[in-house]
């Protein structure tokens, strides 16, 4: 009974869970996230234990890694969430030896970075940031599963996820990704909150590009569920093209600044709900009919898109593999702004290169 209320839960929040089998259920898989004791990962840590990321059924080890300086944070970390009694949780392993918290992940979200403070862009983090994700790169190289899924959500996250690419040459490149999830949900509720509508009921609005500035978030291919519940173009819905192509982008693209100027640090528990939806969709699979936005390899010149960065595309998930969305329709307007954040994910390519 108590299972079936927390699917209730879980799925009234918009996440759909498979019926696991008796098999999976017994088997835990090991999900290391590192920088585990900062602001992002201590929430998301909790959220994993809950079943946030891989739904109710599924067991999970947390490999978690932080810097010997935060040895302290870490134990404490490690204490509460035994004190959680999650079920869920079938072991915790705490380490400050990446081969360590590597060794045999099927999942790693690499959150251990510096973040921004005012002032700052998230590229002026990739001189002190890029050391980390070649060494996280290698040691995942020598000792995770050669199917993990990393998730980057450290900044410059996509090019600190080409980095670690690099580095482990025995990993598929499309097993690397970058979040831009949390950009995703910021225009999905800005639109709600514009449309004075469900955030469920808005589909299809995706993120191009960097998890920058020059990020794109894409109304185009969006839809609504109106009152009569029918589906309307988001574009017809909020009838201000006006708004749409200024006021509603930059909102988007500046929101972790704002978050900053107001917070004087950075967000924190909507990036690690955020790296929840990334990893969850990418595991579990996306609902029929929708896709997310992710940050993955480009290759065969997609959408026009240069090969070897880490973009963010709309893409659907099935059977643990995602795949770009083919054939939309892809405006003047949007071009434009594809070119302007594929330009700068291929100057921090060469920055990272100098590095
Ligand atoms: N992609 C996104 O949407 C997104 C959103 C929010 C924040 N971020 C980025 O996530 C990163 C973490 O943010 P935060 O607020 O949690 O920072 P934080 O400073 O609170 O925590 C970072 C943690 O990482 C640890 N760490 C540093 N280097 C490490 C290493 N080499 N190995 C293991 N652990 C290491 C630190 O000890 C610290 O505990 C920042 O780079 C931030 O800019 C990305
Ligand atoms: O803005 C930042 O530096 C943190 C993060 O990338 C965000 O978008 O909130």
């Amino acid at each position: 009974m108590d299972d079936i209320k927390a699917i209730q839960k879980l799925k009234s929040l918009g996440r759909h869970f498979p019926q696991a089998s008796k098999e999976e259920e017994n088997k835990p898989i090991r999900v290391a996230v590192t920088g585990a004791a900062g602001q992002i990962g201590s929430v998301l840590c909790f959220f994993i234990a809950q079943g946030r990321m891989f739904g109710p059924y599924q067991k999970v080890i947390l490999q978690l890694l932080e810097l010997p300086a935060a040895e302290g944070p870490l134990k404490g970390l490690c204490l509460e969430l035994q004190d959680g009694a999650y079920p869920l949780l079938a072991e915790i392993r705490p380490s400050t030896n990446a081969e360590e918290a590597f060794k045999d992940a099927d999942v790693a979200v690499l959150v251990g970075a510096k973040p921004r403070g005012p002032g700052m862009e998230r590229k002026d983090l990739l001189n002190e940031n890029a050391k980390i994700f070649k060494v996280q790169g290698e040691a995942l190289d020598k000792v995770a599963k050669k199917t993990v899924k990393v998730c980057v959500v450290g900044n410059p996250a996509n090019t600190n996820a080409l980095i670690a690419s690099h580095y482990a040459p025995s990993i598929p490149k499309k097993n690397f990704s970058a979040l831009t999830r949390l950009d995703q949900n910021r225009a999905l509720s800005q639109l709600s909150d514009k449309l004075k509508t469900r955030v469920e009921d808005i589909k299809n609005v995706v993120i191009w590009g960097n998890h920058s500035l020059t990020q794109y978030p894409d109304v185009n291919h969006g839809e609504v569920i109106g009152a009569d519940g029918k589906r309307i173009k988001i574009r017809q819905a909020v009838n201000d093209d006006n708004y749409l192509n200024d006021a509603f982008i930059s909102r988007v693209q500046k929101r972790g600044g704002e978050i900053i100027s107001v917070m004087k640090k950075s967000s924190a528990a909507s990036a690690a709900s955020a790296a929840c939806d990334h990893v969850h969709d990418w595991w579990v699979g996306t609902k029929p009919g929708e896709f997310v936005s992710m940050a993955v390899i480009s290759d065969n010149n997609k959408y026009g898109v240069a090969n070897g960065i880490i973009y963010s595309f709309p893409v659907v998930c099935k059977n643990g593999e995602w795949q770009v969305v083919n054939g939309l329709n892809i405006d003047e307007f949007s071009k434009k702004k594809f070119k302007a954040t594929e330009d700068e994910l291929l100057e921090e390519r060469k920055m990272a290169l100098n590095i």
